[in-house]
Order: C-alpha cells, then structure tokens, then sequence
C-alpha cells in the first residue's frame, strides 16, 4: 500500500510496482548538449532574421527559455513553442524538410543536426546515482521503463552501456509511430506504464523537466519526483512533481545503500580473495579521504609513515594508481612514491614510471577559461571569510568547510555566476567544496578505464581494484562495475553508491591494504 510522500525521507520504493524515468537530465547529461543545440539553431536563425527584417536580436537564453519552452518537449513543439513566445510565425512544413529550410521541421532538423555535432564531440555523461538508484529499485523488485520524447533515446541508451536497465522504452520515434502526443501531455508516461502491465497510480516517476513532471501527473502517477537540476524547485512543485530532490541519491534509504547492502571489505576479504582468485589487481586509489582523514585545509591532508609504507608494499606486487581531484604534482608530492602512477585534476593529467604520460587531448584548451574563473572567483570571494580557493592544473576547488554556514550560500551563489559566465566549465561538488572543470565528458572512471587500457593488462589477468569516500568516486566505481572490477566505498553510506564493498575509514583502507600485501605477498 503507498504511503503519502511529503518529502524524500518519506519515499519508500517497494510501495510501487514500476518506476519510469526521463532520459536527458535524468539518467545523462544530454541535457546539457540539447541546451547547446537550441542556443545554437535560435540564436543563428534570430541572428539571421534581425540582419533580414531589422528585428532587434534578442539571443536565446539558455536558462529561462530552455526551460520554459523547450525542455523536455519534442523537437518541433520545441520549436513552436519558442518561435510563438517569440511572436514569429513561420509554416509547419514537412519532417522531411532540409536543415536550412525555414519552418518548424527545418528548423527541428537544424537543432538535430548540432545537437549530433554536440554529442559526437562531447560524448554522453551519465549520472553516476541515478543509475545506482535504477539498479537498486530493479533489485527491490520494481520494473522500470525509460520514456523520452527525444528522438536519440536509443541511440543514447546503446552508446552508454545502460539500455539492461529498463524493461521498456517509449522514445520520439515510437511516440510518433503510435502518435502519442508528447510532454507535456499524459500519452507516453501512460503507455510506458500499459507497456510494465502496471496502473500509472501504483508506479512512480523521475523527471526533471517541467513539462515532464505536468506529463506525468497528468498520466496519474502515484508519486512524481522532480530532480532539480535547474534552480526551479517551486516550478518544479507547481507543474506536479509532489517531492523534489537534487539528485536520486537522496531518495536511496539509508537501508538500501548502507551496511546490510553493501558488505564490509575486511569481514567479506576472503570472499573477496576468492573473487580475485588467480587474477592480481591493479589498485586505484582516491586520496582525500580515502588516504588521509578529511581535516580543515587541504595542505594539512599529509600521509602518515605506516599508510606510505603500506603502499610501497602494495607497489611491489601489483600495479597502483593514485586518482585524484588535487593537482597531480602536488598528490605525487604529498605520497612522494614513485613507483605509482599518478592521475590529477580528476583524471585529466596523468603520469607514471617507465615514462607512463597522458594528458586529455583538449584539456588545454580550457586553460584561459579556467585562468578567467580563477581570477573572479578571488575577487568575488575575497570578502567571504574562511572560503579557499585552490587552483589545479584543469580545475578550481572553493573549499567552504572554513565558512560559516550562514555564508556558504554566497560562495555557492559567486561559483555558480562565475560558472555561467564561463560555459566552457562545468560545476561539480564534493565534501564541503565546489568544484569548476571542464566542460568534457571526462572523469576518474575514463581515466581509470584509460590506464587499464594504456598499461595494456589482458582483462582476464588483472581485476581492478577502486577505493575511494566521494561523489566523484562514484563515476569509478560505475565504470568498473562495466568492466568486471570493485568499488569499495570508504565512509558512512547515506547515499547511493555504486561500491561493492565498503570500508569504515581511513584506518580500514590502511588495514585492507596491508591484508591485500599480504595476500599477494603469499601467492606471488
Ligand atoms: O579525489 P580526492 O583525492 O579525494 O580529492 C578531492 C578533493 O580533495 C581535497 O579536498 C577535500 O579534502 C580536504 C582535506 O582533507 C578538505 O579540507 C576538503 O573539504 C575536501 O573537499 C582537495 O583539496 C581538492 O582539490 C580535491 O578535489
């Protein structure tokens, strides 16, 4: 029986039969690129129209307008939507109508064309908790199905590896070959649920658009949860979400993610021994709080004498790899062992022994922009006291864990403005700091799967190995679990997590490290 939902603690996932879940903003971050391709295709045609009519040019703005007329929609309502708000009346056409021609086909046709630029170039960015949490509703015995009004639904789900987990999908193609209208109308939530054979009343559904939340409770959902990923949490409520949340791993009981999911690595290390069996493993590990307690300053995180010596113990029998969101330089410098590789800026700068070398092909590009939100951001934040800013080579870090709480909306506030005055950046958080990096599809997993890749381990022979405490960790853990590896997770779990296993802190990472020396000092 479901219970009423007044916020997400009050979520309980098995009082539903079905959970149905947008795509873009949701589960990846194409949202992201269709913003870029609407900004491209509206403010090239008004660029175009003002030269040709005299009208005054008024750009597209990528926040209200995206949202507001675009979001979530199929791409010629997209395109009316916004013309009509815009007073511009052009024909309907033809879906078979060239990109340049100037109707609502061609111009949806133009939007399609940059938006496969856009995603060729940038790859896809996959929400590493929303899939921890699509997993964990499928083990609670949940069906789930994916409905989007996007035509490159599928495209999308093949390209990132995760069309296993849904039992159905609507997309715009099967939309408009049964003509179900799209959002914000109820059509393809509702035959999403007729699909899993389960009453819309007894599923639930995610969405981050506002036109998908209205769809969805149009479609009558017995619980419709927004995620805001575009400042509009009242908006959000208003057009029928009936819990919004920042991200689905909040929705994650505290049960599902924590010590009776998820076994401890030092009670489960035979089981994990056993799991390695003949293959050594290659270990990565975070630093911050994975290494070194967390403490007040990021230069007082220094590594004590026993976790040093453990790690050169652990060097000497099998490959290991720091990955971290500090500089690389200064991680290297911190553990100072040069047997190991070193991977900074969130995997964007790696290197190792035997000239091991890698740096993202397109990394230095950002530079100046980097250099630019550096700058504002010291002069923006220059009267907040206790906020940190500490530059890597490809990304800013804004501590505020020295900021009093009553001012920690100010230093969120400066890096979100710095952020939309530099696009080529994207904002990303972690323990007790905003982070700025660069606006690629890049991140510890890619660089773990780059190294498996570079240091040209036959996958049956080696098992990687990832131990780390933050979000950021989470894109590892999901990207080995696609490649037969494990993630422990280091800390108290409140939050879905993609892990395997878990340890309690950092003097159970120094335990399990020694234990794992140990192991392979006795078979090697
Ligand atoms: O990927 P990591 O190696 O874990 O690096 C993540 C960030 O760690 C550092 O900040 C964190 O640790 C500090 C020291 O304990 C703490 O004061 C801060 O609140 C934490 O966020 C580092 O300074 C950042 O550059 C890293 O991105």
């Amino acid at each position: 029986m479901q219970r009423p939902v007044h916020s997400p603690h009050d979520m309980t996932p098995t009082d539903y039969r079905a959970a149905v879940f947008d795509l873009d903003g949701v589960v990846t971050n194409t949202a992201r690129i269709h913003c870029q391709a609407w900004r491209k295709l509206f403010d090239g045609y008004l660029a175009e129209r003002a030269e040709r009519h005299g009208e005054p040019f008024q750009a597209f703005d990528p926040e209200n307008d995206y949202r507001r007329y675009v979001d979530g929609k199929p791409r010629y309502d997209g395109v009316s939507s916004f013309l009509e708000a815009r007073g511009i009346q052009i024909p309907f056409g033809s879906p078979k109508d060239l990109p340049d021609e100037e109707t609502i086909c061609g111009l949806g046709n133009r939007k399609q064309r940059y938006f496969e630029q856009f995603l060729t170039a940038e790859g896809v960015d996959v929400f590493a908790s929303s899939v921890a949490f699509i997993e964990s509703v499928r083990k609670s015995g949940l069906q789930t199905a994916l409905v989007s009004s996007s035509r490159n639904a599928q495209d999308i789900l093949v390209r990132t590896g995760l069309d296993h987990l849904f039992d159905a999908v609507v997309d715009g193609i099967e939309a408009e070959r049964l003509g179900l209208h799209g959002k914000p109308h109820p059509d393809i939530f509702r035959h999403a649920a007729s699909l899993l054979s389960v009453p819309p009343g007894e599923a639930l559904a995610v969405e981050d658009a506002l036109s998908g939340v209205e769809a969805a409770d149009r479609a009558g959902f017995g619980l419709v949860v927004g995620i805001d990923r575009a400042r509009q949490r009242d908006e959000l409520l208003a057009h029928g979400a009936d819990i919004v949340v920042d991200d689905l791993a909040e929705l994650m009981s505290h049960d599902a993610a924590s010590e009776s999911a998820i076994p401890n690595a030092l009670d489960g290390f035979e089981r994990l021994a056993e799991q390695l069996g003949e293959r050594r493993p290659m270990v990565f590990l975070d630093y911050d709080g994975t290494l070194t307690p967390i403490v007040d300053r990021p230069e007082q995180a220094v590594l004590d004498d026993a976790m040093r010596h453990t790690l050169e113990r652990l060097a000497e029998r099998c490959t290991v790899a720091i990955v971290s969101g500090r500089d690389r330089a200064n991680v290297a410098e911190l553990v100072g062992i040069d047997t190991l590789v070193y991977a900074g800026s969130h995997g964007f700068d790696i290197a190792g022994p035997d000239g091991l070398h890698m740096q993202h092909d397109r990394a230095e590009e950002f530079l100046s922009a980097l250099d630019e939100a550096e700058t504002q951001l010291r002069t923006r934040l220059s009267h907040v006291s206790g906020v940190l800013v500490e530059r890597k080579r490809f990304a800013i870090a804004v501590h505020y864990r020295l900021v009093d709480e009553g001012d920690v909306e100010r230093v969120e506030t400066a890096v979100a403005a710095v952020a939309g005055h530099q696009p080529q950046l994207r904002r990303t958080g972690g323990k007790k700091v905003f982070e700025l990096r660069p606006q690629l599809p890049w991140d510890k997993g890619k660089a773990v799967l780059w190294l498996l890749d570079a240091l040209g381990v036959a996958e049956d022979a080696v098992i990687p190995l990832y131990i780390g405490d933050d979000e950021t960790d989470e894109d590892a853990f999901v990207a080995l679990r696609e490649h037969n590896g494990l993630g422990i997770f280091v800390g108290d779990i409140t939050q879905a997590t993609a892990a395997s296993y878990r340890l309690d802190d950092t003097e159970a990472v120094g335990r399990f490290l020694d234990r794992l020396a140990a192991t392979l000092g006795n078979t090697s």
